[in-house]
């Protein structure tokens, strides 16, 4: 008999909140087994098919997490630093594999990820899709094969809501562009220009974020050198391929050891 595993979706109400619940629903490889959004929040208590304006589903949105990942194998989770902090620990009580897409986290917050990846998988991801991940590779190979005479700009937009910039994307990027040209990307990182600031200097890798209206996630990683430029680009018109990814990496650690693990392992690129 094939075991089907339950999941939890947490932030239930937000833009991929809702996303992964129907992507989840959608699938026979997993049940949708949760929903937990924040104290306080109106969805709290209700069937959370119904809050979604449909029929019920027979899952109940609750705020209290613990109690929803002891029902669970995997947690999926895209809300934000300080609750991803939170329910790292809970899904690791829990021994859920923890799907975390969350962007913004600090290098200090990342840091404190690791005491729950000693007792549960974690699979985290600025994003989860495909097509990003293949770009992440195509990145370091391209930032591999040229030299310093091409700057490295990665230029990234998004809907008007997004509350971190760069991206989580954009930052894979940028880490991939340094990896492959064997630098710290701490040390060659130029963070959204603005004023006099003299001539842009040799080896940097810039970052630009755009925000506007309902743009899905757009991102440009260019190497202009003099005469030619290079442009790897990734455009996303539907949520439903980060969801897809998450769905897959919340499978794919099923049984697998405890530790940190991110889309390449996953995806196998
Ligand atoms: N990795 C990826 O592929 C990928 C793709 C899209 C979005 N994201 C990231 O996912 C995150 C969410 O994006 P969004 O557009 O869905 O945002 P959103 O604001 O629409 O949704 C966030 C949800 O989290 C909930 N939340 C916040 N704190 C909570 C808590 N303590 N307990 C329970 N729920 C809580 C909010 O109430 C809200 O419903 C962002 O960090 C975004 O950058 C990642
Ligand atoms: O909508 C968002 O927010 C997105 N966040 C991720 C990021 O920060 O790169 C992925 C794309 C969409």
């Amino acid at each position: 008999m094939t075991h089907t595993p339950g999941i939890v979706i947490t932030g239930a109400s937000g833009r991929m909140g809702q996303m992964l619940m129907k992507t989840v629903l959608d699938s026979d490889a997993a049940k949708l087994v949760g929903a937990v959004e924040r104290k306080g929040h109106d969805w709290v208590g209700r069937d959370v098919g119904e809050a979604m304006g449909g029929q019920p589903v027979g899952v109940t949105v609750t705020d209290d997490a613990l109690e929803a990942f002891s029902h669970a194998q995997a947690v999926i989770d895209f809300t934000a630093p300080d609750a991803t902090l939170e329910f790292a620990a809970l899904a690791a009580q829990a021994r859920c594999v923890h799907v975390i897409g969350t962007t913004g986290m600090s290098d200090e917050q990342i840091a404190r990820l690791e005491p729950a990846s000693r007792h549960a998988v974690i699979v985290r991801a600025g994003n989860m899709s495909l097509g990003v991940n293949l770009l992440v590779q195509l990145t370091k190979k391209v930032a591999a094969a040229l030299d310093e005479d091409f700057d490295i700009e990665v230029i990234e937009a998004h809907h008007h809501h997004k509350v971190d910039a760069p991206s989580g994307t954009a930052l894979m990027l940028g880490e991939a562009a340094a990896e492959g040209r064997g630098v710290d990307l701490n040390d060659v990182s130029d963070r959204g220009r603005d004023g006099i600031t003299g001539a842009r200097k040799r080896g940097d890798i810039g970052f630009h974020a755009v925000r506007g209206g309902d743009i899905v996630g757009e991102h440009d990683v260019l190497f202009a050198a003099p005469g030619e430029r290079i442009v790897l680009r990734h455009l996303a018109t539907d949520r439903a391929i980060f969801a897809r990814g998450a769905l897959k990496a919340a499978l794919w650690g099923q049984g697998k050891a405890p530790g940190e693990y991110d889309m390449v392992d996953v995806l196998g690129l």
